[in-house]
């Protein structure tokens, strides 16, 4: 079977989008660890599928799967593309609200150009159990043990789950061996996706992410989210953030409690073609 696809990214976060609007999707998890190998396959951090809604006030679902085959939540930088996929479909005009289905629920999508994309991304959800972290209570901080070290992070869902650390030096060379352990840290029951944050001021961030299932990306969007979201819970930061990523820079404003967070940013066409789909092993 020959598999088309679309390769498009989100500041340097790289996607392989499937158009399955009229049929189910096509990929078992070994089939979806095949497209992502960079030397044999097509290389992706996520793979999305564009599907009918379940949900019937939405216009479109988007399933996500990450280069190791696991599913995820959500993906910020992945819904902008899918917008931007969907208007040069002709199923979105520049302008336009539509409401699509993450499997964490609706966002609400608006594209800016053919190649820029505000989303609302629903409210950050700090309530441990729904993150799921380990904790009684929500807190600004918690303290866990890493490698025998102590951290201080912040824990949210954006959809998806995630740390956030603070720190004074994105180059610090520990961040490398803390961002693999930090994501698949126990008190995570479905791993996490590790963001470290440097802040420049109130109203500028950088950050690098370490994501559950792909690894060190370009760029997180659903983490530059969860950054602004945590130091914006801490009195940190303003209610609008420029988060700089090492692929480019989203916008993040969010007002606080009871207001949904929006993020906005570029999403791009790399190229499309059709992939040979190995057989089925299982
Ligand atoms: N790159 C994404 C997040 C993708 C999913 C993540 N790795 C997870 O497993 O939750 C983004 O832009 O948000």
């Amino acid at each position: 079977m020959q598999l088309r696809f679309w390769k498009m990214h989100g500041i340097g976060n790289d996607f392989v989008v499937l158009d399955c609007r009229h049929g189910g999707f096509p990929l078992d998890a070994a089939q979806i660890r095949a497209l992502a190998d960079r030397h044999t396959g097509v290389g992706f951090d996520q793979l999305l599928s564009i599907e009918p809604a379940r949900n019937t006030a939405c216009a479109f679902y988007y399933g996500i799967w990450n280069a190791d085959g696991s599913p995820s939540g959500q993906c910020g930088n992945g819904v902008r593309c899918v917008a931007a996929w969907l208007h040069r479909a002709g199923a979105l005009a520049i302008g336009q609200d539509v409401m699509i289905e993450s499997p964490s629920g609706p966002v609400t999508v608006r594209p800016l150009g053919a190649n820029e994309v505000t989303v609302d991304m629903g409210e950050p959800v700090f309530e441990p159990v729904r993150i799921p972290f380990a904790a009684d209570a929500v807190a600004n901080r918690y303290a866990i043990d890493l490698a025998g070290e102590t951290l201080d992070i912040g824990a949210v869902s954006m959809g998806n789950p995630h740390a956030v650390v603070t720190v004074d030096d994105l180059a610090d060379p520990a961040l490398q061996r803390l961002g693999p352990l930090l994501t698949k840290h126990p008190r995570f029951a479905q791993g996490a996706n590790a963001g470290f944050v440097q802040r420049l001021d109130r109203g500028h961030l950088r950050l690098r992410v370490h994501e559950r299932g792909a690894g060190w990306t370009l760029a997180c969007g659903t983490g530059a989210c969860a950054a602004m979201a945590v130091l914006h819970r801490r009195g940190e930061v303003d209610d609008a953030v420029a988060v700089e990523l090492p692929g480019g820079t989203l916008r993040i404003d969010w007002t606080g409690p009871g207001h949904p967070l929006w993020m906005t940013g570029p999403a791009a066409f790399a190229f499309e073609g059709e992939w040979p789909v190995p057989a089925a092993t299982a």
